[in-house]
């Protein structure tokens, strides 16, 4: 087993945290580094018994925690938040060491975990009802916001720390307990949170953390009757399937699936800055995120000179593992992953693309793939329609701007979409016309707690962080009062 070098070695935990127990099981997952294929951990395999016990120990416990002020609520989210920042190091080797992604970006991550804590802690006081003037002469009408119940959430391996952040948070601010089941490849920052969460005062119950077989987790979470709202992160595909699931028990459901997200260069453009947005959206962990530019279409008039500048940057990218400092391009989290991006590759380059920039395999491992940038692609080629999830950038060249949106909008995902324009006109038009949850104008990085974060179209229901992502884990209780004569 690798020793990591924590400063707190008890973060690094390989049992489930369930009832607030921390359990093992006989059978075991092992997860590996995908830098180098070392076994890192061996996790527990556990199944629809244990998720049971975890949503009864979570319906039990949130009743004493609904009941607690907000302040009181918010005061232990704002230390787990804290004891997270405090850690970041130790978190962000742990992060690094099962996902991939370069130290930088997993210090990053952590520091934007904590802020979904930080957030929802606060939003707990501004959980706001309302007083409607009654529609009869002695009726009074209130409307309060109550927890929705225990919900449950499952979370992918891209942002093993965030993605439970992000939906922890407004549960716990809310005054719900929650049962998380995240990637089976990265648990182990998950369970470094649940420690830390121990230590800041989260009741034994409220929260569970279980790894196991998918299938089986997810079948209870979506049959259990408690559990009255699932939070799903991951792709279109299990996320409808989970929706068919949520049905019969009319659980709730908030969805963030695939992107396929378009970056427009417009004529009118600052080049310098349009390169790094670029390079920022497409190979940020390693283009492994829903939001990352997967198709980047540059105007005619600005098309060589973008790429001459783009070409620099792209070779200039480090390739390495994720725990050496200065590396910008970790390896993929699998082999899956690889042969997708070789795939796109390939089906583009067969049907005309011109490769500017060869990256592909690597000598530093398996799972390692260089940048590789693409000119000429045609609209033909798969990249246009499916999400690559790779270090693949292929560029499209455009003529109008009425052709940049219709290209930009022509796709069945609508999570975000980048562009950079200086003319004030066309910004506002292109804004407007972009048919996503999430729009970036001259900037390629988009994510922050205190926005709504979401899709529409397949990419999926609701919306997460802000003062909006409270909203899907509190329920609307309309009361009505009578009898309350009018004066004299
Ligand atoms: N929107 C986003 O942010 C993400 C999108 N994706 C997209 O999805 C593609 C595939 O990635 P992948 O990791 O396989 O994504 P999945 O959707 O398979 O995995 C996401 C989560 O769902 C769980 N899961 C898998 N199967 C089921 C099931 N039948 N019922 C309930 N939960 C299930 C996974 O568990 P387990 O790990 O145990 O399999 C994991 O916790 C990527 O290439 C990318 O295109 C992937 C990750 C995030
Ligand atoms: O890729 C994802 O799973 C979504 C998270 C990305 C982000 O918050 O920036």
């Amino acid at each position: 087993m690798t020793d990591l070098g924590l400063s707190r070695p008890d973060l690094f935990q390989q049992d489930c945290y369930l009832a607030g127990e921390w359990t093992g099981a006989g059978e075991r997952i092992p997860v590996v580094n995908p830098a180098n294929g070392e076994t890192i951990a061996n996790v527990p395999k556990m199944g629809a018994s244990e998720t049971r016990k975890a949503i009864a120990a979570a319906e039990e416990a949130m009743k004493p925690w609904a009941a607690k002020t907000a302040r009181e609520r918010a005061g232990v989210m704002r230390r787990w938040a804290d004891l997270m920042r405090e850690h970041t190091e130790d978190l962000a080797i742990i992060m690094t060491a099962e996902e991939g992604k370069p130290l930088k970006e997993s210090r990053g991550e952590i520091e934007y975990s904590a802020g979904f804590l930080e957030w929802f802690g606060e939003e707990a006081k501004r959980i706001y009802g309302d007083t409607i003037p009654g529609h009869q002469p002695d009726k009074r009408i209130f409307v309060l916001k109550q927890p929705v119940g225990v919900c449950a959430a499952i979370t992918p391996w891209n942002f093993p720390s965030a993605m439970i952040g992000r939906k922890v948070g407004p549960a716990l601010a809310a005054g719900c307990g929650m049962v998380i089941k995240p990637a089976t490849a990265t648990p182990l920052s998950a369970f470094a949170m649940c420690v830390l969460a121990e230590e800041a005062g989260v009741p034994k119950g409220l929260l569970s953390c279980l790894t196991g077989s998918a299938g089986e987790i997810a079948g209870e979470m979506t049959s259990n009757f408690a559990v009255r709202k699932l939070s799903f992160t991951g792709s279109t595909e299990v996320g409808s399937k989970l929706m068919e699931q949520c049905a019969a028990n009319i659980t709730k459901i908030s969805l963030e699936l695939g992107g396929n997200a378009p970056f427009l260069v417009f004529d009118d453009a600052d080049l310098d800055d349009a390169v790094a947005g670029a390079i920022s959206c497409k190979f940020r962990n390693a283009g492994q995120t829903c939001v990352c530019a997967n198709r980047i279409y540059v105007q005619a008039g600005i098309y060589d000179a973008f790429l001459e500048k783009f070409e620099q940057a792209v070779r200039a990218l480090k390739v390495g593992n994720g725990s050496d400092e200065g590396t910008d391009i970790g390896p993929l989290i699998d082999k899956d992953g690889i042969e997708k991006v070789k795939e796109h590759r390939r089906d583009a380059v067969d049907k005309g693309a011109r490769v500017l920039v060869e990256g592909g395999p690597s000598e530093k491992g398996d799972l390692f793939y260089a940048p590789t940038l693409l000119a000429d692609v045609p609209t033909s080629a798969k990249v246009s329609t499916e999400e690559t999830f790779g270090p693949l950038a292929p560029v499209f060249k455009f003529d109008s701007e009425e052709e940049g949106i219709r290209l930009a909008n022509d796709t069945v995902f609508g999570l975000a979409a980048y562009f950079y324009a200086r003319d004030y006109a066309r910004v506002m038009r292109v804004a407007e016309a972009l048919e996503y949850g999430i729009v970036g104008h001259n900037t390629g990085l988009i994510s922050t707690e205190v926005a709504p974060f979401g899709g529409v179209k397949q990419s999926g229901l609701g919306r997460e962080g802000s003062k909006y992502g409270i909203e899907d884990y509190l329920e609307i209780k309309y009361l009505c009062m009578s009898g309350i004569e009018p004066r004299g």
